[in-house]
């Protein structure tokens, strides 16, 4: 039953809950309809527990950003956290050790922007091997997945270890074997028999797969820690993991949060939160840019005259360049790539809309639905830069760009992804002109349901540009 001004929903049916309700496979259209039904704040049950779905900019806003500590927590009691054993920082209820990690992971990155061995230089560094794939498929068709996704892994390797793999290594295959898999278990029904039956927690089920490949990953991470604790010179850090043994020591003693457990758990987060995010975005931008092809020209015009005579790109060109910012963005918006943010939970019994939500209330931030709201963009339901450019032509974010989340629990790399996603985009459609190929038909933008969406797998044929 549901408590006392909970948020409205569906019949709930005994140990179930609204589960058969839902395509579990991709719930985004389930949630969208069930919103027609019940407002914009309403509430499922998940087998028995409930779940309350926020949508639209104006409860979402209130909750994560007005409200924001009562909606900071994660839920403690999924799978998941079995899996990360309640430490690192993506699944950490909201609380010291959280903020302790957050707060230094913020900081840490940010340094990475300055000096030599800058983050600029460490991705234009990868996108010369991206050139070099590139290169190799001049007057061809290519399948750039794999490329993509090994140039955002490579980019969080360099700043997590400094150190970069060729596109075939055997580590970054079993890495992303154990990953891919482990999302597919989490999201899949095994997780949530799991969830639901704690007596069969012990069981060989298809489930303990997960286990295994989480300690694989940590036995990994735990090498590069010993390798790293061996060379290191304390002070000179050169990667994120010498930057976390330097503030061990420094906090030795201190009772602090601080231990290399949290650290192995929190290479692997920023790993597992870096690597999806940003190259499916890149996926889907460059499948939106090779079928909008005087969008592509467009960026291209621009690109050219503003880096005439500069041998790469900056990130601070992004201020001269209007139009390829409003791609970008509009990528994100359509890309929607982190479709329900990751799960919060309340951490004290709050108010939403006029609703009271209990202390320890799983919440589902839906954040299609503001990315594409009525009323809030001006195409919501088209791939068009104008979302982003006024009447002058000048660049200009609306208050519902949330791909990123809000709030205290906002994506931490954001500042790492869009750097990302402008060096890439810009350094490739300089030199590159990319169309769909003649013989593949007509394009399939509806992208496959997962934690991120991923648009279906494609090609496209790489030219060298002329002007270049
Ligand atoms: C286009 C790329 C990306 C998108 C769209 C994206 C989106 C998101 C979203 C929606 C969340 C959930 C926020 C919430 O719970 O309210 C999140 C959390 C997070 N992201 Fe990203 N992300 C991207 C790239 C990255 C990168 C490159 C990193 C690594 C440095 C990263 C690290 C994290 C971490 C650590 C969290 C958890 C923050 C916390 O719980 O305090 N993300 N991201």
């Amino acid at each position: 039953r549901r408590p006392k001004n909970f948020p409205p929903g569906p019949p709930i049916l005994p140990l179930l809950g609204n589960l058969l309700q839902l395509n579990l496979k991709n719930p985004l259209k389930d949630f969208e309809r069930l919103r027609k039904s019940y407002g914009d704040v309403y509430s499922i049950f998940i087998g028995r527990k409930p779940a309350v779905i926020i949508n639209g900019m104006k409860a979402i806003k209130e909750a994560i950003v007005t409200k924001a500590t009562d909606f900071a927590g994660r839920p403690q009691d999924l799978f998941i956290n079995n899996i990360t054993k309640r430490k690192g920082v993506i699944m950490v209820d909201y609380g010291s050790s959280w903020k302790e990690h957050r707060r230094f992971a913020l900081m840490t990155l940010r340094n990475f922007g300055l000096g030599k061995n800058s983050m600029e230089d460490r991705i234009h560094e990868e996108i010369k091997h991206v050139i070099g794939t590139l290169e190799k498929s001049i007057g061809k068709t290519m399948s750039p997945q794999v490329m993509f996704h090994n140039a955002a892994s490579n980019i969080i390797c360099q700043v997590l270890f400094a150190t970069r793999y060729e596109y075939d290594d055997a580590l970054i295959k079993l890495v992303v074997g154990c990953f891919t898999e482990n999302t597919k278990i989490t999201n899949g029904p095994w997780a949530m028999l799991y969830d639901a039956l704690p007596l069969i927690h012990y069981l060989p089920l298809p489930f303990r797969k997960a286990f295994k490949n989480a300690e694989t990953l940590e036995n990994l991470v735990l090498e590069f820690i010993r390798e790293h604790k061996r060379t290191r010179v304390p002070g000179e850090p050169r990667d994120f993991i010498d930057c976390y043994l330097d503030e061990l020591e420094k906090r030795d003693g201190n009772g602090s949060s601080f231990s290399d457990a949290q650290l192995i758990r929190y290479t692997l987060d920023l790993y597992f939160a870096g690597t999806d995010t940003t190259s499916n975005t890149l996926l889907t931008g460059f499948l939106y840019l090779i079928n909008y092809p005087h969008i592509q020209e467009r960026c291209q015009q621009e690109i050219d005259k503003v880096l005439e005579g500069k041998d790469r790109a900056s990130f601070e060109d992004r201020h001269n360049m209007p139009y390829m910012q409003a791609v970008i963005h509009e990528v994100q918006r359509v890309a929607n790539t982190v479709p329900l943010s990751v799960f919060h939970c309340t951490t004290r019994d709050t108010e939403l809309m006029g609703y009271s939500i209990p202390k320890g209330t799983m919440i589902i931030e839906n954040l299609t639905s503001v990315l594409n709201e009525e009323g809030q963009w001006k195409f919501p339901h088209e791939f068009n830069p104008e979302n982003f450019l006024n009447d002058q032509g000048e660049f200009v974010k609306p208050e519902a760009f949330m791909p990123f989340s809000a709030g205290p629990r906002m994506c931490l790399g954001e500042g790492l992804a869009r750097m990302e996603l402008f060096l890439i985009m810009v350094t490739l459609l300089r030199k590159f002109k990319f169309t769909w190929p003649e013989d593949a038909g007509e394009p399939d933008f509806t992208p496959v349901y997962g934690v991120t969406l991923t648009p279906k797998p494609y090609h496209m044929k790489v030219q060298l540009r002329t002007s270049q």
